[in-house]
Formats: structure tokens, C-alpha cells, sequence
């Protein structure tokens, strides 16, 4: 059987096919988000006192299906922006995560923090539309990527103004990064297995480029640990479960950075 991670590659390819034609990239470029200024998320998260935390809006994934939250993107994104967020992570894949481009679109109306267009990047056609979509900062995941492809994916991002975030899951993926990357994610669940180790944002960020931000990301589902990992020195915590599989995320959210808080001052 096909590992998940290639089967999604495949449909992307058949995705873009078809936007593509719908879509002409000049079509893209007339839409107003195209001129925006984006906001930038390594400055978010390197700016005293920021919580680091990422918040994602996520409806459905491969491994865990629906999640439980009963809220509107609305309603859930305006609250992580209001409860501290320092940014916020948009699902725009439909099929296998049920986002859309225009669940970025309605997070961007919502809220002035940095947005990641947390998507399977495999052309440059998508880095334009991200932008169209209004996000700040794209990902781009190393193992579904070669250097080269990453190293001109980036250079167009910035171009068009928006910031990078590679996505590793092994010491060798770090191999990848170029100048043009701004931040690191470590992804400490396995694409192709679904298992999640935290083990892995402690032992990759000590081999992270200096002066790129670091990320943890997945399977961080207690506040105490975000201490641990910012010791490590991770700058960023990516979370999506731990609240959108709660009835009220925003509520979840509030309540953790509560505890997060209470952490820091007993620390
Ligand atoms: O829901 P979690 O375990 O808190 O994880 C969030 C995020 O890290 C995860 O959704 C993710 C990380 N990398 C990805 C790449 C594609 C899709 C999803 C992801």
C-alpha cells in the first residue's frame, strides 16, 4: 500500500492541474490580497513575551478524521488572536484535511497576526496563490522536496513578500535549507507512520542553522512541555489537535494559556 504522504502528493499534482485552468495566475494577481504587506512571523515569535504558540485550524485528518469542535473558523480564529496566539496555522488542503483556500480567506478578513498556509507545496503556482489567499508565510515540507525545488520555492516567496517555514523530520532533511528559509519546523509526527515523538523537536534543534527560528510541531498536548522545548530553544509551538478536538477550541486555547502562564512565573 501507498504511504499516505505519496498518495497526497499524487492528488496535488491533479489539483493544481485543474486550478490552474480555472484559475490563470494573472487571475490570481488581480485579487487585492496580492499587494498586501505581510506580516512577519519571524519577528512574532522573537518578540519578548511572545506566547510562540501556533495555533491551527485544522477540520479533519488522515489519521484522527473530524475533529470535535462545534465552532466557526470565525468564531475560533478571532479568539486564538484575541487569547494570545502569535500567529495562526490555516489548513487549505480540501481532501485530506478538509480546509480550503477559502478558510484562509476568511481567517485573513478575521485577524491581523501571521498566517501560515499549512498546505503539501509542490509548485510555484501555489506560493502565488498563497499569497492571493492572504498568507504570510508558506510551508514547505524537506521530505517531499528536493533542495533545488526548495531553494527557488523560497527565492519566489520572497519575492512575492512572504516568509518560509521548512518542515523537517530527520537530521539529514536539515540538509535542505537554504538562505531563503526563515524558519525550521520540526515535525514530531512521522508523515509517513503517524507516530509522534517529542523527542524529536529536542534532539533536532540543537542541529538547526543559527539565526533561523525553530518550531515544534505536532503532538504537544501539555502547557509544561512548552517550557521544556523553549529551554531546548524552539521559539514556536505548533498546535492543532490539543484544541480543535475539543466542542470549544477558543476556550481550550484560553484555559492552556493560562496553565502556560502559571507555568512561566513558577519556572
Ligand atoms: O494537531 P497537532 O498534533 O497539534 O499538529 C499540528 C501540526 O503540526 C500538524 O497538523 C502538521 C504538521 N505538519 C503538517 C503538514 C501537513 C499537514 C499537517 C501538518
Amino acid at each position: 500500500m501507498a504511504f499516505i504522504l505519496d498518495t497526497i502528493i499524487a492528488h496535488k499534482h491533479r489539483e493544481l492541474a485543474i486550478k490552474q485552468q480555472a484559475f490563470p495566475l494573472a487571475v490570481l494577481q488581480q485579487i487585492p490580497a496580492f499587494k498586501r504587506t505581510c506580516f512577519s512571523l519571524k519577528q512574532a515569535l522573537l518578540r519578548p513575551f511572545s506566547s510562540g504558540i501556533i495555533a491551527e485550524h485544522k477540520r479533519k485528518s488522515p489519521s484522527k478524521g473530524y475533529f470535535a469542535s462545534t465552532r466557526t473558523l470565525e468564531q475560533i480564529v478571532t479568539g486564538y488572536a484575541q487569547h494570545g496566539a502569535a500567529a495562526l496555522s490555516i489548513l487549505t488542503d480540501m481532501t485530506f484535511f478538509g480546509g480550503s483556500g477559502e478558510d484562509l480567506m476568511m481567517a485573513r478578513a478575521q485577524v491581523s497576526i501571521p498566517l501560515l498556509r499549512k498546505d503539501f507545496i509542490i509548485d510555484p503556482y501555489q506560493v502565488y496563490e498563497a499569497k492571493a489567499l492572504g498568507a504570510d508565510v508558506i510551508l514547505l515540507i524537506a521530505e517531499c522536496l528536493d533542495k533545488k525545488t526548495i531553494q527557488s520555492l523560497s527565492a519566489l516567496a520572497h519575492e512575492l513578500g512572504l516568509e518560509v517555514l521548512m518542515e523537517v523530520h530527520s537530521r539529514e532533511q536539515l540538509d535542505k535549507w537554504c538562505a531563503d528559509v526563515d524558519l525550521i519546523g520540526i515535525n514530531n509526527r512521522d508523515l509517513r507512520t503517524f507516530e509522534v515523538d517529542l523527542n524529536r523537536s529536542f534532539e533536532l534543534v540543537q542541529c538547526a542553522p543559527p539565526g533561523t527560528p525553530v518550531i515544534a510541531e505536532s503532538g504537544i498536548h501539555d502547557p509544561q512541555i512548552i517550557a521544556s522545548l523553549r529551554q531546548a530553544g524552539c521559539k514556536g509551538f505548533l498546535i492543532g489537535e490539543r484544541f480543535m478536538h475539543q466542542p470549544d477550541p477558543v476556550q481550550a486555547f484560553q484555559s492552556f494559556i493560562l496553565q502556560l502562564q502559571q507555568t512561566a512565573t513558577h519556572a
